[in-house]
């Protein structure tokens, strides 16, 4: 008697978005789910998948190799996928849905709590009126000169590095970046020798501008977290303002295409971020189709 292989378990997954950045999201506590970058294209793919701009894999810090060093202050690691597959340092938008999975969960109450990421632990707080606030950590801005360009247009861009590069670029209008279905040109080339974000900016009045981003590794997407940190402490220092020199935090308002996220600067150097964070559906990934894509239980 031949007995049939026993059915491959279905794996769960939840979708969210902050300010209309989407992810899909893959608890796996035990990280017991291989996912190979082939396997993060497929689920993040708006037709073929799920869809999103990323994939927040929620894994216990203790059992992921990158995160482990963090295990005693993060009980929980953001292994955060770009949708092309490749990882990134960090995510602001998916830092935030991702503990809006946890309260979801029922693994964290409201309030505080420490996330492990790629780009160190990040406290992030659940504020009553239902934003999150997360703290982003220092800006660094190196300083060194950048051109972007789109087309037979360029600019000279601010570099500054969130955990994660981005190029950020004032321009007269949004609609000068084009399309940005490909990635925006830049130079030196050793100014981000891993790709960089590149972020578009004009103003929309006192300590408020708007801003479109080209992500690397998923294309415009309509709002990036990290982005509109880089983008509040470039427009800050261009007019003028310098918590660390004043001793007064300065806040900027930063509207992306998906909402409105709010960056506030201390003397410190601190960066914080609240904006929304939601949950919008869960559902089961067929394991057939998984199998198909050869996204095997480690
Ligand atoms: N959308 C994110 C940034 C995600 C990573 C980025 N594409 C990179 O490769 O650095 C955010 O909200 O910060």
């Amino acid at each position: 008697m031949t007995t049939a292989p026993a059915a491959a378990a279905p794996i769960a997954f939840l979708k969210g978005h902050g300010t209309e950045n989407d992810f899909v999201i893959v608890p796996d506590p035990d990280n017991a789910l291989a996912l190979p970058a082939a396997a993060v294209v497929r689920l993040c793919d708006r037709r073929a998948g799920i869809g999103g701009d990323g994939l927040l894999h929620v894994v216990r810090s203790e059992a992921h190799p990158d995160a482990r060093a963090m295990a005693d202050r993060a009980e929980w690691f953001m292994d955060y996928r770009n949708a092309d597959g490749s990882v990134a340092e960090m995510c602001g938008n998916g830092v935030r849905v991702f503990a809006r999975y946890l309260q979801h969960a029922g693994l964290t109450d409201a309030g505080d709590l420490d996330i492990a990421t790629r780009g160190g632990v990040k406290r992030v707080h659940l504020d009553k009126n239902g934003d999150i606030t997360v703290s982003m950590g220092r800006a660094v801005l190196p300083g060194t000169d950048v051109t972007v360009s789109v087309g037979n247009r360029a600019w000279p861009a601010r570099n500054v590095s969130m955990g994660n590069p981005h190029a950020v670029v004032f321009v007269e209008d949004l609609a000068h970046a084009g399309t940005l279905y490909d990635p925006p040109a830049f130079s030196p080339p050793a100014a981000y020798p891993d790709g960089v974000n590149v972020e578009f900016v004009v103003d929309r009045g006192p300590q408020h501008v708007a801003m479109r981003v080209h992500e690397r590794g998923a294309a415009e997407t309509r709002s990036c977290g990290t982005g509109a940190c880089a983008v509040a402490v470039a427009a800050a220092r261009r007019d003028g303002h310098d918590p660390a020199a004043t001793g007064n935090p300065v806040t900027y308002t930063v509207d992306v295409l998906g909402g409105r996220l709010v960056i506030t600067e201390t003397p410190d150097g601190a960066i914080g971020m609240s904006g929304p964070a939601v949950i919008v559906a869960e559902g089961h990934i067929d394991p057939a189709w998984l199998g198909s894509l050869e996204f095997a239980v480690a």
